[in-house]
């Protein structure tokens, strides 16, 4: 199997990021240091934007977001661009390095009132970065409304001013960015929308700051990729046999909905389960049988026979959801796969049946986490679903992270909280934020492919939040591999590509 780095991409909330600072400055590298590191690498992404002379325009907040502005705009000056600074408020009133950095600059400071953004050829924003403490109004939203209707390319230093470092949530108004550069590691307001839009190219420098002070600060929130989850990942062993790697079962609903169970059958046989199932009302079993070939069907009429069915321990890893139908033929089954502690991907009708009583289902997850000694329920609704049993937190506007975390630990379940900013939260408060994918993937069925993704990593063992994980960022990859004019049905064929890749991936690292 290949190894890969034990620790994720972490991403850090502006709290965090103050606290690297506080901890870096206490290893005895100054503050002035790090403003000036980061005004120099602002410096440089601008000089890749815009051809000398500019005209380049800095806005200067009343922070160290403004700090980095003045340190750019002196930079900028000595390699020749015609520069000039305009600041939000009284300059003289800047405190500490940001003191500093406007003294480095000793030029003139127009009043942003005077800011023209059309005749600039690149505008810097250093408004607001970490420290956005509320909306945007008055004159600085219509500045930023100003330069966002103008063509101006605009180069945002840590954020969009406008956009909440910990939530990537609007405040009022925000910057539209062609670039945003931001230091030492990313935040989660770069990766979840619209602030994730509104950054356009992202780019992370380091400044000074040492990596162990992650240690200290013990992050809980990553960039979904494969250094999170690519060492718990398992691949075939070498002398392995088909049972070695799971049996995946999906259930499927009726005659006339049997195409999502398909979808998911073979996107898990794709991803890697050794063997699947799909268990089918006797009215479907003809028609599954006229499309399936590798993946078997049994019939499965109702409660009585998927618990017999169930005496069969190495079925390990169940689907159940996608065009299965609402309501008490779903909770018996979710109750009795859960009951017997066997791993379940709940999904769409799945979801949709706990509506009326979810707190029903978050304790069959307790129970059934407690016998296996890990979690065994995992979700993956869209916002609609989500809503429907997490109705107070889906009304909490915009933070995603925190919505999909709180919901995770009250279900006592990994909760996938899709969107094209997917989240996925597990009970003990670790998240991941995907950032594969591509706007293709909005389309039928792409759901229950990735229902199969995920119990594939189930069905060969691997933990729940890192198969969630791995098989959102699957799903992502396969769509990008594809490319254009995806349907859902083009999702598996696209996963030998994305295994080589990863293999390739995880060797490097
Ligand atoms: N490690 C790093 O990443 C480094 C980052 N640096 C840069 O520092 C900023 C963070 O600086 P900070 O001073 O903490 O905060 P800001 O500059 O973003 O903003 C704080 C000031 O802005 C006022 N504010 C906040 N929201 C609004 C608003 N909506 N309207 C008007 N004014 C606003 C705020 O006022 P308060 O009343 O709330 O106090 C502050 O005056 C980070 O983003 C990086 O760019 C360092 O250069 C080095 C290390
Ligand atoms: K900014």
């Amino acid at each position: 199997m290949p190894t890969c780095a034990p620790i994720g991409t972490a991403l850090l909330t502006p709290t965090e990021m103050a606290e690297a600072d506080r901890l870096t400055i206490e290893s005895g590298i100054s503050g002035w240091q790090l403003m000036s590191a980061a005004g120099r690498a602002v410096a440089g992404v601008a000089a890749e934007m815009v051809a000398l002379p500019g005209p380049v325009a800095c806005l200067a907040g009343p922070g160290n977001n403004g700090g980095d502005a003045y340190v750019a705009a002196a930079n900028l000056r000595e390699q020749g661009f015609a520069v000039r600074v305009f600041a939000l408020g009284d300059p003289e009133r800047l405190a500490g390095d940001a003191a500093f950095a406007r003294a480095a600059w000793n030029a003139e400071i127009e009043p942003l009132a005077a800011f023209e953004a059309d005749q600039f050829s690149l505008i810097i924003d250093g408004l607001f970065g970490a420290g956005l403490s509320r909306a945007l109004d008055g004159e600085v939203a219509n500045c930023v409304e100003r330069a966002n209707a103008c063509r101006t390319p605009i180069l945002s230093i840590d954020l969009p001013s406008g956009v909440a470092g910990d939530s990537g949530v609007v405040l009022g108004t925000a910057f539209k960015a062609r670039r945003t550069i931001s230091f030492f590691r990313a935040k989660p307001g770069h990766r979840l929308e619209p602030g994730r839009s509104l950054c356009g190219e992202i780019t992370i420098r380091p400044i000074g700051i040492l990596p162990d002070v992650l240690q200290t600060i013990r992050p809980r929130t990553f960039d979904n990729d494969p250094n999170l989850w690519g060492r718990a990942l398992r691949w075939p062993a070498d002398a392995g046999h088909k049972y070695d790697r799971g049996h995946a079962v999906i259930l499927s609903g009726g005659a006339s909905k049997t195409g999502a169970a398909r979808l998911a059958a073979n996107a898990a046989l794709r991803a890697g389960a050794g063997l699947v199932t799909v268990f089918s009302p006797a009215s479907a079993v003809l028609v599954h049988a006229a499309h399936l070939t590798a993946a078997m069907i049994k019939r499965c009429e109702g409660a009585s026979e998927l618990d017999t069915h169930l005496a069969d321990e190495r079925l390990n890893a169940f689907v159940l959801g996608p065009g299965f139908g609402v309501g008490a033929k779903a909770r018996d089954a979710a109750r009795l796969i859960l009951e017997k502690a066997r791993a379940l991907v709940l999904d769409a009708d799945g979801i949709t049946s706990y509506a009326d009583d979810p707190r029903a289902l978050f304790a069959l997850a307790r129970e059934a986490g407690k016998k296996a000694s890990e979690t065994r329920l995992v979700m993956t609704p869209h916002a609609g679903e989500f809503k429907r049993l997490f109705p107070d937190l889906a009304s909490s506007e915009g933070a995603k992270l925190e919505q999909a975390r709180e919901a995770a630990a009250r279900a006592h379940s990994i909760v996938v909280l899709k969107g094209r900013d997917t989240v996925i939260a597990e009970p003990g408060g670790r998240a991941a934020i995907n950032s594969t994918g591509t706007p293709w993937l909005a389309t039928a069925g792409t759901g229950d492919v990735l229902t199969g993704m995920i119990v594939a990593q189930l069905a060969q063992g691997t933990p729940a939040f890192e198969a969630a994980c791995a098989g959102v960022w699957m799903h992502g990859k396969a769509a990008e591999a594809f490319g254009p004019g995806l349907i859902a049905e083009d999702l598996a064929p696209m996963l030998p590509k994305v295994f080589g890749d990863l293999a390739r991936l995880m060797d490097e690292t």
